[in-house]
């Protein structure tokens, strides 16, 4: 997957492709940005599986994950924990990481907005993590997160809208898909200020009253 369609994808946002895509691939909505102004983010995704309650392996997937790859973490059940903060994500910035997923918590909210380290999560935790190296958890396998399936290398996009993950075979054609959706978009907007109606423009039947 090419730097210009992962530029192309965060530009159309993580709504369009998603359609675009053929409505898969949508995250569960309880994964959001973590502040406002976050900076729409499109990478490949670096997978990782952490225990409950312990982020040994994220610390891992820092120093395994490419540059402009996005770290997607399945949590399991254990979704109350601050798995990720401040330290890991300067560590992760230093290594130009290009955002967090996470089907779990974070912490140090304001300090990563200050970083301007893109984070999508369920939400923030005070609570820490453990790092037991016992305990089972992997880098570069299959995730579920949802109802998604995330292999190593997916197309992720993520921003104020949630996420999307799509299959890295299936990138190329979902943005170029995409592309297409937002200029007939556009061709709607433009035909509303004109005075159209969104009922007349989609053929959607009246009923209830409408003049
Ligand atoms: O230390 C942790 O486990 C998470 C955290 O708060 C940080 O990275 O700053
Ligand atoms: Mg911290």
């Amino acid at each position: 997957m090419r730097d210009d369609l992962l530029a192309r994808a965060a530009h159309l946002g993580a709504s369009t492709v998603h359609e675009a895509a053929g409505r898969i691939g949508a995250l569960p909505s309880s994964i959001t940005a973590l502040y406002r102004e976050q900076p729409a983010i499109a990478g490949r995704a670096a997978t990782v599986l952490c225990p409950d309650g312990d982020n040994l392996w994220l610390h891992r997937a820092i120093y395994t994950a490419a540059p402009g790859e996005v770290l997607v973490v399945e949590v399991g059940t254990g979704e109350d924990f601050g798995y990720w903060g401040e330290i890991m994500a300067t560590a992760a910035q230093e290594r130009g990481i290009a955002g967090l997923v996470i089907s779990g918590c974070v912490r140090d909210a304001v300090q990563m907005q200050r970083l301007g380290f893109p984070v999508f999560s369920t939400g923030t935790c005070i609570r820490g993590t453990v790092k037991d190296p016992l305990r089972p958890g992997a880098i570069g396998g299959r995730l579920r997160l949802g109802d998604v399936l995330v292999s190593p290398g997916d197309l992720v996009v993520g921003d104020a809208d949630g996420v999307v993950v799509v299959p890295a075979e299936q990138a190329e054609a979902a943005v170029a898909a995409g592309e297409a959706r937002e200029r007939k978009e556009a061709g709607v907007m433009e035909q509303l200020r004109a005075g159209g109606t969104t009922l007349e423009i989609f053929g959607l039947p009246a009923g209830g009253g409408v003049q």
